[in-house]
């Protein structure tokens, strides 16, 4: 794993005609971390994302990778650094899976490559880590979508990168698959991984983030302890939505509920 520590953005605009859908967010994540980002459709989540990748440029503010701007960072050298797993991946042509992961190696060869044999070692390491070392050899365009979701962070894993940044990693994924990915990102986090990822789904982000940010307005509104940011109050400002008691525990929010029954 390359050794980058931390990814920050800083007081990011971005204009698009008249409308600012960025207007000053200011985001950093580490090692070791998975910061979750929170906002409505629409909200600019993907936008902030691709611009702390260098994929956007931003109209105004930074983008640092342990304190350096990308911008005076080469393409291959960022991608060494950071992975990025966007949002529904479509192969062109049918891969298998070890190759589809394969490919992410290539950020990592040197002017003479590595060898084919070191590659595929540590290929097989990425799928067994994941739990997915059963899909080896299946087609990639054959697989369900939320097995794809599992190949693309693979594949973000075989750039050795240590900061992994995920557009709504469990969109697609049934219940079962979302918990065990869930874990999996724990257990990244846990090797020292940092991970940024958005999502819609405010219990997940609950149950597994070691810190919640809101993006609201095109800033960023709220970011902190998953259970201080996570209340209904934040949930109304979020997305318009009042949430009944009842509702908050089946949410499984109810642990963020202060105890005045806020
Ligand atoms: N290249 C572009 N040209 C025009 N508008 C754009 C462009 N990129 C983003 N936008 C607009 O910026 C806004 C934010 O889009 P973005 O995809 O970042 O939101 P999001 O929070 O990721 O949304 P969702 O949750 O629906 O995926 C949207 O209104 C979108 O239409």
């Amino acid at each position: 794993m390359n050794s980058a520590r931390q990814l920050t953005a800083e007081g990011i605009v971005f204009r698009r005609g008249r409308r600012r859908v960025l207007d000053g967010a200011t985001l950093a994540f580490s090692g070791g971390e998975i910061v979750s980002l929170l906002g409505s459709n629409g909200a600019g989540k993907t936008t902030l994302l691709r611009i702390m990748l260098g994929l956007v440029a931003p109209d105004e503010g930074s983008v640092k990778l342990d304190g350096v701007p990308i911008a005076h960072l080469r393409r291959r050298e960022l991608a060494r650094r950071i992975a990025y797993v966007p949002q529904g991946h479509h192969a062109p042509f049918p891969y298998l899976v070890r190759e589809v992961v394969a490919l992410g190696r290539f950020p990592t060869q040197g002017f003479f490559g590595r060898t084919v044999s070191a590659d595929a070692t540590a290929v097989e390491a990425i799928l067994a880590n994941l739990r997915i070392a059963h899909l080896a050899d299946r087609t990639y365009t054959h697989l369900s979508g939320g097995e794809r979701q599992l190949v693309m962070i693979a594949r973000a894993l075989a750039q050795d990168a240590s900061l992994l940044v995920m557009d709504e990693p469990l969109s697609g994924l049934d219940y079962g698959h979302q918990i065990e990915l869930l874990r999996s990102l724990r257990d990244l986090a846990a090797q020292g991984f940092g991970i940024l990822m958005t999502t819609h789904h405010p219990d997940q982000a609950l149950m597994v983030s070691t810190r919640i940010a809101t993006l609201i307005d095109g800033r960023i509104d709220s970011d902190g302890a998953p259970r201080d940011v996570i209340t209904p109050e934040t949930i109304q400002r979020l997305y318009g939505v009042t949430l009944a008691p009842d509702e908050i525990h089946a949410q499984g929010l109810l642990a963020s509920v202060s105890p005045n029954g806020k």
